[in-house]
């Protein structure tokens, strides 16, 4: 059949070009897929959102899991869906994710022009698009040889393993693509540069004679204790992640790394950051700079907790306090991202594996078996 061009399918294929960042070409493009959780775009999509994370087992094992997640989904729902109406509305990790990948896309194909054309996607675990979804319109573009690339720079089971163990189980959709996975880069001096840029802007907000006695406080969503004693690797790296940017930033200020958004009774890596902001208010600090460290965009934890939240109690108890800006448009992170893909394609095409020595590596504690499957059918390149 002819294909004819009318105004609809010239809209359409615009849309295509702003989603898929490189120009149709007989080459099978490169896809480079940015794994993340996702967040409801809409209010009304919260409950859903909650219902799939409350059902994530690799996230939270629960006993009756497909029983016990609705309903404490359900009874969740408001007060979590008045956290997003207060943030304007909805959460804008996938206009972020869209912006950071289409920028990554763009820059690969002229930093690796070997492996062009590349194509971002964003596969998100609790909302649209969703893995299934992510593979359709893969194999549609033709698709032979796919990327992995967490967008949690730092690696936990309970979120980069929970993403990667998602593609593992709809591996029949992905039929016929070769893997490999970029599974985390905490450490890496763009991802760093990036981070201390947003802090150097927010200390400008300080006196300049007093500049050097604010605190940097760097906030990472907290882990369950249970998770942390089975071996997960997620404090290490986020700890690593704040001693390679404080190095970056020669020292010139003290710090602390503290933990946030817990939920439930159960017991979580502390000190949280609300404690740590009345106690520096108790030690009499005056300054503060809130710096989130383990997520690539803004979120309920930035938008509400830190800004709505912890700012306020800050304030009220004295303290002087700055949010240094998530790295959501910085180019320099979106140049530290192309950085990192380059460098996987190019170690890829010379040998080495599809994973990392350390992604090979389960929990010493890990008895979740999808984890360990996974692993084996990614080390073999997404095959069976
Ligand atoms: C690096 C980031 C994150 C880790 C590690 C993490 C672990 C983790 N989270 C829960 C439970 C919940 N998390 C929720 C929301 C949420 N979590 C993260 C990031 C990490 N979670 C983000 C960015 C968000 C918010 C998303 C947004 O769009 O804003 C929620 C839902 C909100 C709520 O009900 O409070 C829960 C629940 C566990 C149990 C866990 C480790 C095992
Ligand atoms: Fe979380
Ligand atoms: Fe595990």
């Amino acid at each position: 059949m002819a294909f004819r061009t009318t105004p609809l399918s010239r809209a359409l294929s615009r849309s295509y070009a702003t989603l898929h960042n490189s120009p149709p070409s007989g080459k099978s493009p490169t896809a480079i897929v940015m794994l993340n959780m996702g967040g409801p775009a809409t209010v009304p999509e919260t409950h859903d959102f909650l219902k799939n994370l409350f059902s994530d087992r690799d996230l939270i094992p629960l006993p009756f899991q497909s029983l016990l997640a609705p309903l404490i989904a359900k009874r969740r729902t408001p007060q979590i869906e008045a956290q997003y109406a207060a943030i304007g509305g909805g959460s804008p990790i996938l206009r972020w994710s869209e912006t950071q990948g289409e920028g990554m896309a763009k820059l690969l194909d002229e930093i690796h022009p070997e492996t062009a054309p590349h194509r971002s996607y964003v596969a998100f675990r609790y909302v649209r698009p969703l893995t299934e979804a992510v593979a359709k319109q893969m194999k549609a573009d033709g698709v032979k040889r796919a990327i992995a690339f967490t967008q949690y720079p730092q690696y936990s089971c309970s979120t980069t393993g929970s993403s990667l163990n998602e593609i593992y189980r709809k591996a029949g959709d992905f039929d016929g693509i070769e893997w490999s996975v970029i599974d985390r880069w905490g450490t890496h001096p763009g991802f760093v540069e990036a981070v201390a840029q947003n802090i150097e802007a927010a200390l400008q907000k300080f006196p300049e004679e007093s500049r050097a006695e604010t605190v940097l406080l760097f906030s990472a969503h907290s882990l369950p204790m249970s998770v942390v004693n089975r071996g997960d690797p997620y404090v290490l790296e986020v700890s690593a992640t704040v001693s390679a940017v404080m190095d970056r930033l020669r020292h010139a200020n003290p710090y602390r790394l503290v933990w946030q958004s817990q939920v439930g009774p159960s017991a979580w890596m502390g000190m949280q950051t609300s404690d740590a902001i009345k106690g520096l208010a108790r030690l009499g600090k005056k300054q503060v700079v809130l710096v989130p460290i383990a997520f690539t965009s803004d979120h309920i934890e930035t938008l509400y907790e830190l800004d709505l939240e912890y700012v306020k109690e800050a304030k009220e108890l004295g303290i002087n306090v700055h949010r240094a800006e998530s790295l959501n448009g910085s180019p320099v992170f979106v140049r530290a991202l192309a950085d990192i893909a380059a460098k996987h394609l190019k170690d890829y095409t010379s040998g080495s594996g599809p994973t990392s020595l350390q992604m090979g590596l389960r929990c010493p504690g890990c008895t979740n078996e999808t984890c360990g499957k996974q692993k084996n059918w990614f080390a073999r390149g997404g095959r069976a």
